[in-house]
């Protein structure tokens, strides 16, 4: 019996989308999904009861951070992640590859693996595929991520083809290397922004047969019309019965097309990380709460929201906790852009089942960019 299973319920009759259930070994969880990001074993400034009640069923952790510090070896003898971090539900790590590739010039790529540098000391380390796999295996998350190379966009053909030929070969040492019965290891596609590439990738580690598959390379800088063309010519490559992970995104939108593309899986670490820097998404707009016009504005932040914060305070308060630098601030706006993304995927799935998708998406889509605040 494979630990992660992907059970298709619904599809849409005018679209790709598609309403399902993720069983995994902590729990079946209803997608589409939208996954909190924690990167360091915490989903910032969130107590993992908190997290739940908001409706998340999976979190993300990183691979890379957590090797860093505070080691995956000694997160194994805490009894793994879900111990560690107090959270019985999904679980789900990146291989570290992005993290790493993202380093820009602390980096280099050879057939082997990438040799980095540590953003917290600058230490120097090297992961290999077989590597990244031993540290998830060590974290035991539910669900591991295969080891992958994301071309920096823009990427020239030549130089996209080598990569995702890199990232096959890479996939197969994974398979090899991982050995964790309870733990699925899901592939990853890449190809940049060229169609052709985009098919060979997914037909290549559809060869292979994951029990679920990343689409990688997206949302690294290209305008959306292209990532969701490039879902376009990806999705229907993958098998029907298998969960697809878009990965890294995304935002009210991009989760929409992404839903209507086929897709089952998203995250992003944008509900969190704008949360800090003062900006709320809100059912008419993104809402940066720092801004002079709030000063006096004693109307709740979404008026079409009834999360807490929503609920108990105003936007003035909101926005003199952030000018104070108020940690609570940072928590309230949080609770609020997780619970937007929660509660917009638990209306997309309704909609799936009850045949209103295309109408849903058009009329969340028409009040959402109305008023850019
Ligand atoms: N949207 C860009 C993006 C983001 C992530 C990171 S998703 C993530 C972040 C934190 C924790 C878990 C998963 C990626 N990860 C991998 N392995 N490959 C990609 O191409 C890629 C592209």
């Amino acid at each position: 019996m494979p630990p992660v299973q992907y059970e298709l319920i619904k599809e849409c009759p005018r679209t790709k989308a598609r309403a399902g259930i993720l069983h995994t070994p902590h729990g079946s969880f209803e997608t589409p999904i939208f996954m909190p990001v924690g990167t360091q074993a915490t989903v910032k400034t969130m107590t993992p009861e908190e997290v739940r009640e908001l409706g998340a069923g999976i979190i993300l952790s990183n691979t890379y951070h957590l090797y860093l510090r505070p080691g995956s070896e000694l997160v194994r003898q805490a009894g793994g992640l879900h111990r560690f971090m107090n959270w019985p539900h999904g679980i789900l790590t990146d291989s570290g590859g992005y993290q790493v590739f993202s380093l820009g010039p602390l980096r280099k790529i050879t057939e082997e693996g990438v040799q980095f540098k540590s953003h917290i000391d600058g230490s120097t380390h090297f992961f290999t595929p077989e590597k990244s796999m031993q540290i998830q295996m060590d974290l035991g998350a539910d669900i591991a991520m295969a080891f992958d190379e994301c071309p920096p966009y823009p990427a020239e053909f030549e130089y996209a083809k080598r990569s995702l030929e890199m990232t096959t070969r890479w996939a197969k040492r994974c398979q090899a290397a991982h050995t964790r019965e309870d733990q699925a290891l899901f592939g990853i596609t890449q190809g940049g922004m060229h169609a052709d590439l985009r098919r060979e990738s997914a037909r290549q580690l559809v060869d292979l047969d994951f029990p679920g598959y990343g689409i990688g390379g997206l949302s690294v800088g290209e305008p959306k019309p292209l990532m969701y063309e490039m879902l376009d010519v990806t999705v229907p490559e993958l098998p029907k019965n298998k969960a697809r992970y878009l990965m890294g995104v995304g935002s009210p939108d991009c989760l929409l097309e992404g839903v209507a593309r086929g897709v089952d899986m998203f995250d992003c670490v944008l509900p969190t990380r704008v949360a800090r820097n003062g900006l709320a998404f809100t059912t008419h707009g993104k809402v940066v709460i720092r801004n002079a016009e709030y000063a006096r504005d004693f109307e709740r932040l979404d008026p079409e929201c009834d999360c807490y914060t929503c609920r108990n305070y105003s936007r003035a308060y909101l926005r003199h906790l952030y000018k104070a630098e108020e940690i609570l601030v940072y928590r309230l706006l949080t609770i609020h852009n997780l619970h937007v993304l929660l509660n917009l995927m638990r209306n997309i799935r309704q909609a799936i089942l009850e045949d209103r998708f295309v109408e849903y998406k058009k009329a969340f889509l028409d009040k959402y960019g109305q008023e850019n605040h």
